[in-house]
């Protein structure tokens, strides 16, 4: 890019077409007002610049680096009074700049030891790093630009992280040496750059905007020619001027926002409001994990503290659950004896939880999601982004339809989903698991297959089930892993069936970080296999059907039936489980709807096997004959299917007793 525009000469710059400016320039400071409180219109700009350009002389670096190389010369004096008649705007640019080459006349060896005696990081101004880090990490592209030299000013950009393709600043020319071919002898600038010319740093920013679609350019500098940026067509929204290191008063007069210092602008930037969706034993594991993160100081610059968790209100010993949790910090129905932490507010008001949040957490029972979502479409922020950690998916007329997808098509989000293997009270105590937000003890990756994840999550819940048959009927560790191992097998070919998209995804698995699962829909650059091997594959698969709610209740069922006291799953449910939702059985009625539609209940034997037992068509013990159990017919019908009746009256159970009314 600075290639680019390199070889542009002035002029040219200066007549490609400015990129329309989408953001409305706030109104300039009138005579005598105070600009050193930003108004509300430059603070919204400030807020949501896409880009931020800096100058580096006196702003971003203590000092002017040509005036310091200038002393190192010995020619101190001379070269300052030049400097100040530039940066006043009594001299113009081009005539100064060349003026002073000419008095400091160094040579590339002056330059190297000039360097050398002055390491950038010992000349970067106060908190130029910290806001520059602030602002890398919200996605605002930063760029210096300077009315100085590229050779001096490259290691402050690389002390401050910007790339040198975001630094436009102007090249010495130098004499080579014809016998050596060496740099020997300063013989002026280059004049081709923008930066060594009157308006230059708004040519600088239109030539930056008609490469990208920034939609709200800010300058912050401390000279005339900073100022000049929103002086001309095609520059920057917003001017801040900064008089930390000299204070001009034609520049403070007439800058949008004056700052002395550029914590002030850090301190400005928006912080971040994370929301829970849901308070169950997972949702409170995860919130307790964010909540510990958002205390911590590295996160306290661009995260509002507090979180807020949607909490579905009951009573509990006669009291609001939600008033318990904001009094005790503990959830003491779905996650006894952990402290999720003082900065969890518990809010029984779904809307007031979620309205302001910049990061929506969904982490409910999938049953509840959809109406959930729909209460909540037009009461989110439009840039929100979203999350999901709920397993499970929803079964329209016309196909499957998984979390992250209602997500997306309700709220207009961008969605990503956390699956893996995540048992919550495990991980709510601090042991060691492959997943999520950023804890010592709670490692993720990011894996670029939301779909295959997501179905991941939801069908291991089915396999859950059948481990947990086997486990009530007192098999051993070789029929458990055949059976998990069929499970994976049905789980993998029917995620490539339902979605082909995921299936034609290949090649390239990249490894984005080294401890992360947060997937997310970047690219296709993954194999679908390859999402089966991850933690929210197998891993996840094998922590269920050893440790899970799911398998708990299923070897419960079976040895109840085997006492000779059959319980439904409804009632093992509620004694077992003490509120929290058992998510196996409705997700295996959804998933045989879609197989029954299909005509497929054949080709994925061990789901249509479990669910033929928990609707009482076959036994539990037919487990361990999968095959044969799916092909079996099913009583009062023609065909091995599951009529209708029967997944109503599991959608009944899986709902509460209630009617299997999806909403
Ligand atoms: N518990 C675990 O170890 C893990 C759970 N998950 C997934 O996370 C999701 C949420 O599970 P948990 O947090 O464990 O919940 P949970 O099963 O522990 O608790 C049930 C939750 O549902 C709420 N609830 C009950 N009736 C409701 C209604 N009518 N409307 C709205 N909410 C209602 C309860 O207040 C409670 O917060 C599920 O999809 C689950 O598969 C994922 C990984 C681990
Ligand atoms: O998803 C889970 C573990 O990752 C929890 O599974 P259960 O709902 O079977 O407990």
């Amino acid at each position: 890019m600075l290639e680019r525009i390199a070889s542009m000469s002035p002029r040219a710059a200066g007549e490609r077409p400015a990129q329309e400016r989408v953001a409305a320039a706030p109104r300039r400071p009138l005579a005598g007002e105070d600009n050193t409180r930003p108004s509300e219109r430059v603070l919204q700009l400030w807020q949501t610049a896409s880009a931020v350009c800096f100058d580096v002389d006196c702003t971003v670096a203590n000092n002017d680096q040509l005036d310091l190389l200038a002393e190192w010369m010995g020619v101190g004096q001379q070269v300052a009074a030049l400097t100040n008649s530039a940066m006043d705007g009594s001299m113009s640019l081009e005539d100064a700049l060349e003026r002073r080459l000419e008095i400091i006349n160094c040579t590339p060896a002056d330059i190297q030891a000039f360097l050398r005696a002055h390491p950038a990081e010992s000349r970067l101004v106060p908190g130029a790093k910290e806001l520059i880090e602030q602002l890398q990490s919200r996605g605002v592209a930063v760029y210096l630009i300077s009315g100085g030299f590229r050779e001096l000013c490259l290691p402050i950009a690389r002390a401050l992280g910007v790339p040198p393709a975001h630094l436009f600043a102007n090249r010495m020319n130098w004499q080579v040496d014809d016998e050596t071919g060496m740099p020997t002898k300063l013989v002026g600038f280059d004049l081709r750059e923008p930066t060594g010319h009157q308006g230059g740093k708004p040519r600088a920013i239109a030539a930056l905007r008609a490469l990208y679609p920034y939609e709200t350019v800010v300058m912050v500098g401390d000279g005339i020619t900073d100022l000049e940026a929103v002086q001309e067509s095609g520059g920057a929204d917003m001017f801040v001027g900064f008089g930390g290191i000299v204070e001009r008063p034609v520049v403070k007069a007439s800058a949008d926002w004056f700052v002395t210092s550029l914590d002030a602008l850090r301190d400005a930037l928006p912080r971040y409001r994370v929301a829970m969706i849901g308070s169950g034993a997972w949702a409170c594991t995860a919130v307790k994990m964010i909540a510990e993160n958002l205390r911590s100081p590295e996160k306290a610059a661009k995260f509002v503290r507090e979180v807020r968790m949607y909490v579905w209100e009951e009573e509990v010993d006669g009291r609001k659950l939600t008033e318990l949790i904001n009094e005790t910090h503990e959830n003491v129905k779905y996650l006894p004896g952990v402290q999720l932490g003082e900065n969890v507010v518990a809010c029984p008001d779904l809307i007031e939880t979620a309205k302001d949040a910049h990061v929506l957490v969904f982490c409910s029972p999938h049953q509840f999601i959809h109406r959930m979502v729909k209460q909540l479409s037009g009461h989110v922020r439009k840039d929100a982004i979203a999350v999901s950690l709920t397993k499970g998916m929803r079964v329209r007329p016309d196909g499957p339809q998984l979390i992250s997808e209602m997500i997306r098509k309700e709220l207009g989000l961008d969605c990503s989903v956390l699956m893996g293997a995540n048992i919550a009270a495990d991980i709510a105590r601090g042991e060691l698991s492959e997943d999520v937000f950023d804890r010592p003890y709670f490692y993720t990756q990011l894996v670029p297959d939301v779909v295959g994840a997501e179905m991941c999550g939801t069908l291991k819940n089915i396999v859950a089930l059948a481990a947990g048959f086997v486990e009530g009927l007192g098999y051993g560790p070789n029929t458990r892993a055949a059976i998990i191992r069929g499970g994976l097998d049905d789980m993998r070919r029917l995620a490539k069936a339902l979605y082909p998209t995921v299936r034609r995804a290949a090649w390239g698995y990249c490894r984005l970080r080294v401890y992360c699962i947060l997937v997310h829909f970047m690219r296709p650059a993954l194999t679908l296999d390859a999402t089966f091997f991850e933690s929210c594959g197998i891993a996840d698969l094998i922590a269920t059907c050893t440790g899970g709610r799911n398998r708990l209740v299923a070897k419960a069922f079976v040895e109840a039936q085997q006492a000779g006291q059959p319980r439904s799953f409804e009632e093992l449910e509620a004694s077992l489980l003490h509120g929290q939702k058992l998510q196996g059985v409705l997700t295996s009625q959804e998933v045989q709807e879609i197989l029954r539609r299909k005509g497929w209940e054949l080709e994925y034997p061990l789901f249509t096997a479990v669910n033929r037992i928990i609707c009482g068509h076959q036994p539990a013990s037919a487990i361990v004959h999968y095959k044969e159990a799916a092909a079996a017919p099913v009583p009062g019908s023609e065909s091995p299917s599951q009529s209708t009746d029967d997944l109503q009256r599991l959608g009944a159970i899986a709902l509460g007793g209630r009617p299997a009314a999806r909403t």
